[in-house]
């Protein structure tokens, strides 16, 4: 019988321990993969340091299973991050926010050794822009940075009503673009005044992917 999506996630999350080193810290990202990798890690608590958490949501699961979530300014250094994505390509340019996680996500996979993302082949494209690419804003910059978007970029900059992230800014989800250049648009939309954070992550992408396919998790590298 065919895989379904829930499983797949299950089996990139269990594939990713093999990544985790033992008696480091371990960055842990946010969604429903990510989740599926906080169980697995559960298991293994015993073998590592502490995390760091890329979102209140997974600092929470974190603690409940009795895992130390440290506060980044007391880390030198995490050796491996692990989070799902919301859009792929075959460089490993993904895209990421759908959970509004995006900025502490970007600020965690920079300071990793390693960044090992968990998704599906439901999530790979040729280009990116298919999921609508969210883009953390300063409240009071949000009408402005969505005119500069439209003017620069084309596409159709959508309020995420009623979320507020981790930060306290709003989102942007930003539909209908062709994103051919990743780490052009990355840097470009990152010199609009107002803007936090965008969901590419071009610029530092992921070094592993872990695929979950029908026929089981497939290993992808640039
Ligand atoms: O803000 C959320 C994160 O970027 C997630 O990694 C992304 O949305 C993927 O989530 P999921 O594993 O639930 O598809």
């Amino acid at each position: 019988m065919a895989m379904t999506q829930d499983e797949m996630k299950q089996a990139v999350a269990k594939a990713a321990i093999d990544y985790v080193v033992p008696g480091t810290i371990i960055g842990v990202g946010t969604g429903s993969t990510a989740n599926y990798f906080i169980d697995e890690l559960a298991k293994i608590k015993n073998k590592i340091e502490g995390t760091v958490a890329s979102s209140e949501a997974s600092a929470e699961r974190l603690k409940g299973h009795g895992i130390p979530v440290l506060d980044l300014n007391s880390v030198d250094e995490i050796s491996v991050y692990v989070d799902g994505a919301d859009e792929f390509d075959r460089h490993l340019h993904l895209t990421k926010g759908g959970g509004g996680a995006l900025t502490r996500e970007k600020i965690v996979a920079a300071v990793a050794d390693k960044f090992v993302c968990i998704a599906d082949e439901t999530k790979k494209v040729d280009i990116l822009g298919k999921f609508p690419l969210p883009i953390e804003v300063i409240p009071m910059a949000r009408s402005y940075v969505a005119r500069e978007i439209v003017k620069r970029f084309g596409g159709e900059p959508v309020w995420r009503e009623g979320f507020i992230t981790d930060n306290g800014n709003v989102i942007l989800d930003v539909h209908g673009l062709e994103i051919v250049d990743p780490v052009g648009m990355e840097r470009e939309l990152n010199n609009i005044v107002g803007t936090v954070t965008n969901g590419l992550f071009a610029q530092r992408k992921a070094d592993i992917l872990l695929c979950g396919t029908a026929n089981g998790v497939e290993v992808l590298t640039d």
